[in-house]
């Protein structure tokens, strides 16, 4: 599934869909539901929030929500802050088989990664983001990026028994390379899942982030953490603190003319 890049967007700009309930065919009511809460309302109401985060600007990045057997994906190469519902595909999580698509357009090049996340870690939800706190810390770290000791960590779950981390735990967010083509980012991604099997997250060098949780919510706010830890690790390091140093170990690190 090749990237349109902003193919896509040209065509939206034209033919956003124009399906409402009164003339919907069974396909879109897959779409189609005055419930905030239906997946396809919560991805566009997200992308918009994103896309004011400057996490999905310029056609980058997505989300998808899988429930039930129903996998909702964006099409690829649009603007993903101006997607309405009937914008969206649906397809079938088993066999992958599209139930709903909206007229010429292509599923996200993303899909295989979403669908990763979806069978190899059990997660509901997967967000990309292009955010530049993910590009410059993928610019700063080799494997895998380390934060320890920062209260926002405990957003984070484990992993590998119930419950979050702590204060005191070390985040690890593992680190692979980019692809010419976001799809081929699938065997990548696979192998770096069986490496890491708790982590939530994996950063795409000099490109981004993919985010997963057991539900959208939680995959939201798994995605807002880390984006935070991230930025704040960026920081540290303009400081010459590093981000998974001892606490105290600060006062050791910073330039003497700054610390107190
Ligand atoms: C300028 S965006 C390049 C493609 C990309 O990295 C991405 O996340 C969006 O892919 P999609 O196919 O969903 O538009
Ligand atoms: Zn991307």
């Amino acid at each position: 599934m090749a990237c349109n890049c902003t193919g896509g967007a040209e065509k939206q700009q034209q033919a956003l869909s124009t399906s409402s309930p009164s003339s919907a065919s069974p396909e879109d009511l897959l779409v189609l539901s005055s419930d905030p809460l239906h997946p396809a309302n919560v991805i566009c109401e997200l992308c918009q929030l994103f896309y004011d985060n400057e996490w999905v600007t310029g056609t980058g990045g997505g989300i998808s929500i899988k429930d039930g057997t129903n996998v909702y994906i964006a099409p690829s190469g649009v603007q993903k802050e101006r997607m309405k519902p009937t914008d969206l595909f649906v397809l079938n999580y088993d066999d992958s088989v599209v139930l709903r698509r909206p007229l010429n357009f292509k599923p996200s090049a993303c899909t295989p990664l979403f669908f990763t996340a979806y069978k190899l870690q059990n997660a509901s939800a997967c967000i990309h983001t292009h955010s530049q706190n993910a590009v410059m810390i993928s610019l700063l770290y080799s494997n895998e990026f380390k934060i320890a000791n920062i209260e926002q960590i405990k957003a984070i779950p484990k992993g590998y028994e119930p419950g979050y981390l702590s204060y005191f735990d070390t985040l690890t967010i593992p680190i692979i390379e980019n692809t010419a083509h976001e799809e081929e980012l699938e065997v990548p991604m696979h192998e770096i899942i069986k490496k890491y099997p708790h982590t939530r997250a994996l950063i795409v060098r000099r490109h981004g982030i993919y985010v997963w949780g057991e539900n959208i919510w939680k995959a939201k706010i798994y995605n807002e953490a880390i984006d935070y830890l991230l930025g704040l690790a960026l920081k540290m390091k303009q400081f010459g603190i590093k981000p998974d140093s001892p606490i105290g170990s600060e006062k050791g690190q910073v330039d003497p003319k700054i610390y107190d």
